[in-house]
């Protein structure tokens, strides 16, 4: 959907702010870039819109180079969000959320109407947020309609620049929860930007860990944890890796030992991530959670410590 070949970018100043990149981004897809400030994740992205041009190589959009395309039509079809968000201070929040359709010739009820609907979606009442304006909100509700916003004139790709960036942690982990229960219904094509590790993992179907101007590795979160590919990547993604993978890692079947007749307090599902499953462990005197069927809520097994290092090693070998 989104394919680099070989782009390199290079400013006036001499500066290289990417060299010789190449990846590519499937359809309905959502990829983080991540590395440290200066690494040339915001050059890349601003690319894709055109704000920013190549100095070689190309970029291809759904299979078309985006070099031969109209800047104005190409950024109808690409949302773009950033950290400030950029809300128009003397139009409500609705007008805001409804400005991209109705430029592109939509009917001001109809877009009215969508924008109403795109506020629900983000979690804002259109009935008691849709008149406020942007100064009358928080930080984090700001950024829901910066979301909304994106979403509104429906395009198949997103560009999100530190969309998180400017909440606090609690709230960043709520709209980041938020915002994955969104993309599996619209399932857009997304890069997404973050300095942030944690949110790189937690959002990303693939991360991208940047060095200098490169990528290091591109790979599922999963991946990158379990078999970091250079030495950088593995300082970067720090020495307690190990605990980052509980979060990435599914119980499966597998790491389980037998039910001996018991009727376990605390229970899993299948399918729960190891960090909760711990979390469940470490409340349970026994040592012993049960592990549950999703569907039928039947006891399919038990786990305890050993099953929960079974389970990263296992996904260890998976993914190296
Ligand atoms: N207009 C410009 N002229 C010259 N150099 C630039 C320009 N814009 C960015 N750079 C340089 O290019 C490199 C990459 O910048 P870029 O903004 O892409 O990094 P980034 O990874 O997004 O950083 P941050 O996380 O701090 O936003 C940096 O060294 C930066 O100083």
């Amino acid at each position: 959907m989104i394919r680099f070949e070989q782009v390199t970018k290079r400013y006036p100043d001499g500066t290289t702010a990417v060299e010789d990149l190449s990846f590519e981004v499937a359809e309905g897809e959502l990829v983080t870039l991540v590395g440290p400030s200066g690494c040339g994740k915001t050059t890349t992205m601003k690319m894709v819109n055109r704000l920013i041009d190549p100095t070689s190589g190309r970029i291809l959009l759904n299979g078309e180079d985006i070099a031969a395309a109209d800047p104005v039509e190409l950024r109808r079809r690409i949302g773009y969000v950033i950290q400030q968000v950029g809300l128009f201070p003397h139009k409500t929040v609705l007008e805001n959320t409804a400005t991209v359709p109705q430029l592109i010739g939509t009917p001001r009820a109809k877009a009215r109407a969508r924008a109403a609907e795109l506020l629900e979606l983000v979690g804002l009442d259109p009935a008691v947020y849709g008149g406020r304006y942007p100064e009358q909100l928080s930080g984090g509700q700001r950024q829901r309609v910066g979301v909304a916003r994106a979403l509104a004139a429906d395009p198949p790709v997103l560009l999100m620049d530190e969309p998180f960036g400017a909440v606090d942690p609690v709230v960043r982990e709520r709209l980041q929860n938020e915002f994955l229960t969104l993309q599996k219904t619209v399932r857009k094509t997304i890069l997404l930007v973050t300095h942030d590790l944690e949110e790189a993992i937690r959002l990303g179907d693939r991360i991208a860990v940047y060095g200098t101007g490169t990528i290091e590795q591109f790979a599922r979160p999963a991946a990158v944890l379990a078999a970091p590919a250079t030495a950088y990547v593995a300082s970067f993604v720090g020495a307690d890796r190990g605990l980052k993978r509980l979060a990435v890692t599914a119980v499966e079947a597998a790491d389980l030992a037998a039910a001996q007749g018991e009727d376990p307090a605390v229970s899993v599902e299948l399918g729960a991530t190891l960090r909760e499953a711990l979390a469940a462990l470490l409340q349970e005197d026994s040592g012993r959670v049960g592990v549950t069927d999703p569907r039928s809520g039947a006891l399919v097994g038990v786990l305890t410590p050993e099953g929960v290092h079974r389970a990263l090693r296992r996904a260890e070998l998976q993914e190296a």
